[in-house]
């Protein structure tokens, strides 16, 4: 399968990552096509694929992932759809240009997929949500299969999908001000700063391994953590006071509007 990459900033090349990481992908079939002919020559070389010099040659693609921001994504796709075939499958991960949207700017109404990936895709560990009411979001086909080494699909109604991309697609960055401000407390009282991220990353990595592997609720694993008149209590008393619970469930609200 031909893939080309249409923008590599940040979600493009996460997702060229996460594609390379694939054993039954060769590195040969990627393409990519970025903003600026520097841009492109560097991603290319850094994943060792092959750079694309104009739109035209997106005419091979038996897939195409496009990655680029929601204005590009809408003055661009009308060009592609007159370069590629009926037969390419088309994946747009621009946030808020939804399936009705893409058919307008495709003039098409089959093989399309709207999705919204988050940043670990480049890790393999993702989680991609898809619209479920087209057609090529069936489970069976062979684009859902690729998506599938990319991490979890969550397909979901359209009318979800904003939801899904603001707990997914967006609270990476929440998750990692989290992080940065845990390992600014323990640097606050003295930790090596170094050590303090090991330490906040690794506790991450391991309460989401725990609470996906043991399928335990996380109210449980809070209540195994803290021990009756323990320190752990005393943390969430204070998580509690400054409404860190409230502040998070305003934070996917305002994401989502
Ligand atoms: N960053 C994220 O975590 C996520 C981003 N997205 C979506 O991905 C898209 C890109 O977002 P980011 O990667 O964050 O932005 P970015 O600004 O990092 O990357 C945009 C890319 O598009 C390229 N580009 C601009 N004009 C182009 C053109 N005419 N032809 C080809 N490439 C062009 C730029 O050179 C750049 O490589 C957006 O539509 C966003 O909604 C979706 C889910 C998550
Ligand atoms: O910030 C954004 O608009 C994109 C969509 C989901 C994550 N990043």
């Amino acid at each position: 399968m031909n893939i080309y990459v249409l923008g590599a900033g940040s979600m493009g090349a996460a997702l060229i990552a996460g594609l390379c990481n694939l054993e039954n992908v060769s590195r040969e079939n990627i393409y990519v096509l970025s903003g600026h002919t520097e841009s492109t020559a560097k991603i290319a070389h850094k994943y060792q694929i092959n750079p694309v010099g104009q739109l035209a040659e997106f005419s091979g693609a038996d897939l195409v992932i496009n990655a680029t921001p929601v204005d590009v994504t809408r003055t661009i796709l009308p060009k592609l759809a007159s370069i590629i075939t009926a037969e390419t499958v088309v994946v747009s991960v621009a946030y808020g240009v939804d399936v009705p949207e893409l058919k307008q700017l495709l003039g098409r109404v089959t093989g399309l997929i709207y999705m919204i990936p988050n940043i670990p895709v480049s890790v393999n560990q993702g989680v991609l949500a898809v619209d479920s009411t087209v057609d090529q979001a069936s489970e069976d086909t062979p684009v859902m299969e690729l998506l599938r080494g990319l991490g979890q699909i969550v397909r979901v109604e359209a009318d979800l999908l904003d939801v899904v991309s603001a707990g997914g697609g967006s609270a990476p960055a929440f998750a990692a001000i989290f992080v940065e401000a845990l390992a600014d407390s323990m640097v606050l009282h003295g930790l090596g700063r170094k050590v303090a991220y090991q330490v906040a990353e690794q506790m991450l990595r391991g309460t989401a391994s725990l609470l996906l592997d043991r399928q335990i609720l996380p109210a449980q694993l809070k209540d195994l953590v803290a021990s009756p008149g323990g320190s752990t209590i005393r943390g969430v008393n204070a998580l509690e006071q400054h409404g860190f619970r409230a502040a998070v469930m305003e934070a996917i609200t305002k994401t989502i509007a």
